[in-house]
């Protein structure tokens, strides 16, 4: 049975090992190792993420938390019923997830937020597995077109058959949904590129077809 999680010093993608090394001795209160996916075991549906922030999830080993893109992911998924708590930033607060499970495309944190390619590729085999175990999903979020890439590569979709487009639908062949999004990342809406509007339409019609 493949592993879903990289090993804590995961040799993979040589920069990125380089990088959680010199991150090792920079911030050695930081979790700095492969973040795992989190959220409801029985989860119906799986939101892809890109990668960690250095000062974020690499910081406290969870997904977008500690991430300035957790607080409008985590308040919208609380706003839809697909959160409850108080979400602090940290790993142990008392926010959890229902019927919902975060997991990135690449689990360690990348130089200046960008995975390369071969990145992205190398980290595959993880997805694939969180996915695979993940049985009772119906629907999938993607954060940004370089989830939606990596999950359709993933799941053994056509990509030409699916464009990521903020907002769009796609009926895999698979029978489960996937809906795109413009990532929820400080960038993206500081400059506009996404609204909590925008993001909350997306949840929102994520939400409504998970419980439908
Ligand atoms: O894609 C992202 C962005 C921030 N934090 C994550 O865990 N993933």
């Amino acid at each position: 049975m493949p592993e879903i999680n990289p090993p804590h010093d995961c040799p993979l993608c040589p920069r990125l090992a380089e990088f959680r090394h010199a991150n090792r001795a920079l911030y050695p209160d930081f979790f700095n190792a492969p973040v795992p996916p989190w959220g409801d075991e029985r989860a119906r549906l799986v939101i892809v993420g890109l990668a960690p922030g250095l000062k974020g999830a690499n910081k406290t080993g969870r997904p977008f938390t500690g991430d300035f893109a957790g607080d409008l992911l985590y308040a919208t998924l609380k706003k839809f019923g697909l959160a409850s708590g108080e979400f602090e930033a940290r790993a142990d607060d008392s926010l959890q997830l229902h019927n919902v499970v975060i997991v990135n495309g690449v689990r360690c944190v990348p130089p200046q937020n960008k995975p390369t390619g071969p990145e992205i590729a190398n980290c595959r085999r993880f997805l694939s597995a969180a996915l695979d175990h993940f049985e009772t999903t119906t629907a999938y979020v993607a954060l940004g077109r370089i989830a939606h890439d990596t999950l359709l590569t993933t799941l053994h979709e056509r990509r030409a058959s699916f464009p990521f487009g903020h907002g769009a639908e796609h009926h895999l062949t698979s029978g489960r949904h996937l809906f795109d999004s413009y990532h929820c990342s400080r960038y993206n809406t500081n400059t506009g590129v996404l609204t909590t509007e925008m993001f909350e339409d997306v949840i929102g019609r994520a939400a409504a077809f998970i419980k439908g």
